[in-house]
């Protein structure tokens, strides 16, 4: 048997309690599972805020502190460019929200470490400086619309920041602007209209080409691109399309061919732009692109400008390669006064104006506002642009099983003795289900979340946790494994292993030298079920002391007493012991944490080999 002095008494490297102190996330392991969805716990959201104080009169002092206490506990939202009203509503009935248009960069920084929230369209550059600059305190960046090309979703995610869009509400005013820009292109209509403001009337110069018979190729068949293509056929076009992700059987319900880039390229009288800005798509029409297209071509762009070099499309222009071009969009907005292109005769332009119907506007505000708050209440937004989008269903069927992934991972890596550092680690999914019926990523993040915070000053949630992993050099590798018994859950068990480490309680080694910890949801509540090799049963509340001890009537006796001595309360208590009278480990739960002496008169009861305390 050890002797006591070889005992050592291992405490977590921060309390619980000190932690919080130093944090201003809640962690999960004060979220209670039944309150989770609306609880922060995904995005480690504070709601209790700085709060400016207004001037009032001594006898409005009561009403002050009423009506402080209830903004205090309200989000700020920094609404940065025009927002519609319906949206600005729903805001404001939930957080304190701030209008301020047009702010220069410097002014943008200044501002956002007393928001939570952001909300943008095209015309605000959300940078790596902005992020920095916010010093942890946005949560979510709202952009209301569609392209999130000016948002640092690198930066955004690396500060745990969710960034989300509104990919829906302005489809069919982009569709409905690049149809009538190809329509306006066609017959001249700003050039006419500005000749005849002119004072002139120049029916010769400004007769157009027609529509109908000729060939549309749609470049991005994704919701815009589908829509263009849907109007267009009505207009008797001929449509073709490229889009290398787009479903073969969605082109072919709408009537359209999907053909190569080449093909499309090559075969258009009519060329219009739908696909994302990306390190990919940025420049695609270029030098080389103009020289394979059908001479007398013309271009229409409701996508983004650097979709196109711009000099190049002069160049095009201007030798006749590209009969004409109507764009809504640019590399640079608003664009310089001196704009060959927007100067162009051959070109038709409007100053970003593909989502600017007041039906969109109002549409775009309603989704984005709903996206914010969604993510403001610590719930994952269906339009999650940096983190994964987990349908609602899915979350509330997931929920005590991710707080018994970021449980066991807080678990684990209390485990492991200073010095040896987490490198590799494994999950283990036992499960009936199918594994595409399973989206473990959530899972997986939270066992990181679980890890790394316990560890460092880093706050991970479910944006930034891959990164943070890939960060720390941390190997998360994942599992599944087929079990029938119970197909009505989505998981039977969650198992931890630690990977090449040493542990500070050795009987939480397995036979093949890793720490293992399982997990398991009954009645709603996370349990510990597996330490090493040892079965137990506790519940995942409060605390956790794990002693391995010789197997001997009064033990459980013994330390109950010496906790309730000093007031601790035991939850719950499970031995798993590997035969009569050998060796146990007795798993007890304590709502409190017991002060260091306490620890010490448990670890020196002669039977106990060894024992840790570890917080939740
Ligand atoms: N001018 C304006 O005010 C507006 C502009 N937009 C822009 O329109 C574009 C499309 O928007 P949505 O249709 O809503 O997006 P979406 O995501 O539904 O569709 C984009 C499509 O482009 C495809 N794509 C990606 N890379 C491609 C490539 N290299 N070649 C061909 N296709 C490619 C994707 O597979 C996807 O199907 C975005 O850039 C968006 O920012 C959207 C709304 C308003
Ligand atoms: O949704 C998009 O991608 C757009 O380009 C619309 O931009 P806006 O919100 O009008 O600045």
């Amino acid at each position: 048997m050890a002797s006591v002095a070889a005992k050592s008494l291992h405490l977590p490297a921060a309390t619980a309690a000190e932690r919080s102190s130093l944090t201003p996330y809640s962690t999960a392991a004060s979220v209670s599972f039944s309150s989770l969805r609306s609880q922060s716990s995904f995005l480690g959201l504070r709601l209790a805020l700085p709060l400016k104080t207004p001037c009032f009169s001594k006898r409005t002092e009561g009403r002050r502190l009423r009506i402080e206490a209830a903004a205090a506990a309200r989000p700020t939202v920094l609404v940065a460019e025009k927002l519609g009203d319906a949206g600005l509503d729903l805001l404001r009935g939930f957080a304190n929200v701030d209008c301020s248009y047009n702010l220069a960069p410097e002014e943008l920084c200044a501002k956002i470490s007393l928001c939570d929230a952001l909300i943008v369209r095209s015309g605000t550059k959300v940078t790596r400086e902005v992020f920095e600059a916010a010093k942890g305190r946005l949560k979510v960046v709202g952009r209301a619309g569609v392209g999130i090309d000016n948002v640092d979703l690198q930066a955004a995610t690396e500060h745990g920041c969710l960034v989300v869009n509104a990919p829906t509400a302005n489809t069919v005013a982009a569709a409905e602007h690049g149809i009538a820009l190809l329509a306006s292109m066609a017959r001249n209509v700003a050039q006419a209209d500005a000749s005849m403001k002119a004072g002139k009337w120049q029916r010769n110069k400004y007769v157009g080409v027609s529509l109908v018979g000729k060939t549309l190729a749609v470049m991005g068949f994704g919701k815009v691109g589908s829509e263009v293509a849907r109007r267009a056929k009505g207009l008797g076009m001929h449509v073709i399309a490229h889009d290398p992700y787009a479903p073969a059987d969605r082109a072919r319900a709408i009537g359209v061919e999907l053909v190569s880039f080449d093909e499309a390229i090559s075969a258009a009288d009519f060329i219009s732009l739908h696909m994302p800005l990306t390190p990919s798509t940025a420049k695609l029409f270029n030098d080389e692109t103009f020289a394979k297209v059908k001479k007398g071509v013309r271009i229409i762009n409701v996508a983004r400008g650097g979709v196109i070099d711009e000099d190049a499309l002069v160049r095009a222009l201007d030798d006749g390669t590209v009969a004409q071009a109507a764009l809504d969009v640019f590399t640079v907005e608003p664009t310089p006064k001196d704009s060959k292109l927007v100067m162009h005769e051959k070109v038709t332009v409007t100053p970003h104006l593909g989502a600017s119907t007041v039906e969109a506007q109002e549409g775009v505000a309603i989704e984005i506002a709903e996206a914010v708050i969604g993510a403001l209440k610590g719930e994952l937004a269906a339009t999650a642009v940096n983190a994964p989008m987990v349908p609602a269903e899915v979350l509330s069927e997931l929920a005590p099983y991710v707080i018994l992934a970021e449980k066991l991972g807080r678990l684990a890596v209390q485990l492991v003795a200073g010095g040896s550092g987490v490198k590799g680690v494994k999950v283990v999914y036992k499960s009936a289900r199918d594994p595409d019926d399973l989206d473990t990523r959530i899972l997986r993040a939270m066992v990181t979340k679980g890890i790394i915070e316990p560890i460092s000053s880093v706050f991970v949630n479910i944006v930034n946790a891959d990164y943070t992993a890939k960060q720390r050099g941390l190997r998360i590798s994942e599992e599944r494994i087929f079990h029938d018994d119970t197909p009505e859950i989505p998981l039977d068990s969650i198992q931890v292993q630690l990977t090449n480490v040493e542990s500070k309680f050795a009987s939480a080694l397995s036979d093949a030298g890793d720490i293992r910890v399982e997990g398991r949801v009954k009645d709603g509540i996370p349990h510990l079920t597996l330490v090493g090799s040892f079965s137990v049963d506790v519940s995942l509340e409060g605390n956790l002391i794990l002693c391995r001890q010789v197997d001997q009537p009064g033990m459980i006796g013994h330390v109950g007493r010496i906790l309730g001595n000093q007031n601790v309360n035991i939850n719950f208590m499970s031995v798993g012991r590997t035969a009569p009278r050998k060796h146990a480990i007795m798993a007890i739960g304590v709502d409190e944490e017991p002060d260091k002496e306490t620890l010490k008169q448990i670890g020196e009861i002669p039977a106990i080999e060894e024992f840790v305390f570890l917080g939740l």
